[in-house]
């Protein structure tokens, strides 16, 4: 067993994506003290103006930091968050009316439950549109439940509305069971938060967001955590919806499912910045206050409606990442402004395969099957009138480095995409170790052994590169999802495939910042994480120096030793011929040639349809 080679040293690194242990401190100093004059603050004024205030901004607050778990994190844009707190308004004063001798108190959980099961709803709706179609089907659905408030007159009092219970307390404190329940509900929706971002399931949900095609490729179940963000995003809203109806003790259609209140939401989301813990709670308080100046200076009512619209497009275009966001892009500049960081820093010698503890399954290669790995069989895909695959078979031996080569446009990605069904087949068979796949969604192909790389690298850009690595998911269990993925036997299991592909001096870094030849790496060591039997490559050696040519050469090499297959798609003749056996050879979609190295050097229709006359005299040249 070898020792790990040296790496450039992660102490050169001056990690731009991680908060330094000081503005970490700073940051916990000052929610620190904002939450402790958040619980003193009752006691320190009665001030009901002032109470109210941060009654609503807490209401923002909890409906704008669930909306963070859909939209922040897995990038789904709702503009009916607000309907989640309708829901709760009204299952408390449903509820609270029909059971006079209850507490209303107790119908909180259930206002929970009943905004989580609408979410779970709305989360199924998600799974076939996203982007504008996805925004408009919120609206459409925050309406929706208002029409059904106002019409389902029995149980909803219609535009009439409904009267709750009027608070038993004594006057002095009225409002401090609603501030304080609504304090805690926010505690429980930040834990949450902060707990999923440090998870697989947060991992895979910033995935989503920054490209969803890619993260089902590198197994993430799609449907499933989408679901579970809806149903995360509304629970507590739900909760937060009932103690404020309860509060308002009279709630109407109109008030409960107004635009206004989901725009206020979205915005106090954006304002504060997105996929941040704090950024929506800062976000809230502002918003509530131009909500105050507004009904106190402008009118109120409809000029609410333009004032808080307009900051939407405003926000949109001039502040895109939000306050927090910005203060922290600002604070990182003046912290690294005139050090080089890892910018020209070299890429590490990487590390040994046998030194890796748990990730990757070595495979004594005498044990291999004599058996086709993968099985693609008359698969066939076509663009409108462009026949990209047509009938394409070949199959790739266990164990083997197996190559496809062919002219551009001959359709070597398009059948990748079809293997990993990043595009889905229009007919044929895919077989991986004997089981038929093609139906498959693409994180179950991941899960049964498919790992594979892009033609143009696609990192999740705003990720760091040691999340990008730690987001895959080699399989699939709520246990799983659950994980810690920060730090942990995860995130070990991550560096050390970040060492053995020599960029884990780096693993700070965020991975749109990298040069294209470190991003080929990261993503090789990404799907290393899958602990893939079958590697696809599109072409790895493009557009990426002749020392890292020729280190990816090795690493590959040293992986089959270890007993991975790999089919590999590459331009670079010399890389593939010497490195790949069978090699396949593409044309118009189909293949017309299979064999070794040799025989594919001398084969006539090869050389005719791909190599040319030039590469035969080249080649001969390099071997005399
Ligand atoms: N999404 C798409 N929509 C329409 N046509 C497409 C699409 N993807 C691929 N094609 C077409 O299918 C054919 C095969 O393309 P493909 O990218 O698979 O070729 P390739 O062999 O990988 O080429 P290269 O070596 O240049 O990467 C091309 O004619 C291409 O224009």
């Amino acid at each position: 067993m070898s020792a790990p080679a040296t790496t450039t040293e992660p102490a050169e690194a001056a990690p731009a994506a991680r908060r330094t242990p000081s503005t970490l401190w700073i940051g916990r100093g000052v929610a620190a003290v904002a939450a402790l004059l958040l619980l003193i603050f009752p006691i320190l004024s009665d001030d009901i103006y002032y109470q109210n205030m941060i009654i609503l901004s807490l209401v923002f607050a909890i409906g704008a930091s669930g909306l963070n778990i859909i939209t922040g994190f897995a990038g789904y844009v709702s503009l009916g968050q607000g309907a989640f707190i309708g829901l709760g308004g009204y299952t408390i004063g449903v509820l609270a009316g029909r059971f006079e001798s209850v507490s209303p108190w107790w119908w909180l959980p259930v206002a929970g439950l009943v905004a989580a099961l609408v979410a779970l709803l709305l989360g199924l709706v998600s799974l076939r549109s996203s982007g504008p179609a996805f925004v408009i089907i919120t609206v459409a659905f925050l309406f929706l439940v208002q029409v059904i408030a106002v019409n389902w007159v029995s149980v909803t009092g219609g535009t009439a509305g409904l009267s709750l219970p009027l608070p038993s307390w004594d006057r002095d404190i009225i409002n401090w069971p609603f501030y304080y329940v609504l304090v805690a509900v926010l505690a429980m929706q930040l834990l949450m938060t902060w707990w999923i971002r440090r998870t697989k399931l947060g991992m895979g949900l910033i995935a989503i967001r920054e490209d969803e095609t890619k993260a089902a490729t590198i197994g993430i179940n799609l449907p499933v955590e989408k679901i579970i963000a809806f149903v995360a995003s509304a629970v507590f809203v739900g909760m937060a919806g009932a103690a404020y109806g309860y509060y308002l003790t009279f709630i109407d259609p109109r008030g409960m499912f107004s635009i206004l209140l989901s725009v206020q939401i979205v915005l106090s989301l954006l304002i504060g910045g997105k996929a941040t813990l704090w950024g929506p709670v800062l976000g809230a308080f502002l918003i509530e206050l131009m909500n105050e100046y507004a009904n106190n200076n402008l009118g109120g009512g409809n000029t609410r409606l333009f004032l808080f619209g307009g900051l939407l497009v405003l926000v949109v275009i001039f502040l895109p990442k939000g306050l927090l966001p910005s203060l922290e892009a600002l604070l990182s500049r003046r912290r690294t402004s005139g050090k080089a960081g890892l910018v020209g820093a070299r890429i590490g010698s990487g590390g040994s395969l046998a030194s890796l503890t748990d990730r990757v399954q070595l495979v004594d290669r005498s044990e291999i099957p004599d058996r086709a790995l993968l099985e693609v069989r008359d698969l066939r895909k076509s663009f409108g009138g462009v026949r990209a695959v047509d009938g394409a078979t070949f199959t790739v031996p266990e164990g083997s480095i197996t190559g496809l080569i062919g002219p551009n446009g001959s359709g070597k990605t398009t059948l990748f995409n079809l293997i990993d069904d990043t595009i889905r087949a229009d007919s044929g068979e895919i077989l991986l170790g004997g089981k038929r796949i093609e139906t498959l969604p693409s994180w179950k192909r991941a899960h049964q052994g498919l790992g594979r790389t892009f033609q143009i690298t696609r990192l999740f850009g705003e990720m760091t590169v040691l999340e990008n690595v730690v987001a895959a998911q080699r399989s699939f269990s709520l246990g799983q999802l659950g994980k810690i993925a920060v730090s942990g036997a995860e995130a070990r299991a991550a560096e050390e495939l970040l060492e053995y592909v020599g960029m884990r001096a780096f693993r700070d870094q965020r991975a749109h910042a990298l040069s294209y030849g470190q991003q080929k790496l990261v993503e090789l060591a990404q799907i290393l994480m899958l602990d893939p039997q079958l590697i696809l490559l599109d072409e790895p050696a493009g557009g990426i120096n002749p020392v890292l040519i020729e280190r990816m050469g090795e690493m590959i090499e040293e992986l089959n030793s270890y007993g991975k297959t790999f089919l590999i798609v590459e331009h670079n003749m010399q890389f593939v011929l010497n490195l790949c056996d069978p090699v396949h050879v593409l044309a118009r979609g189909r293949a017309i040639a299979s064999g070794t190295p040799d025989q594919i050097r001398n084969d006539p229709a090869v050389i005719d349809a791909y190599l040319g006359d030039d590469f035969v005299l080249e080649d001969k040249a390099a071997s005399s």
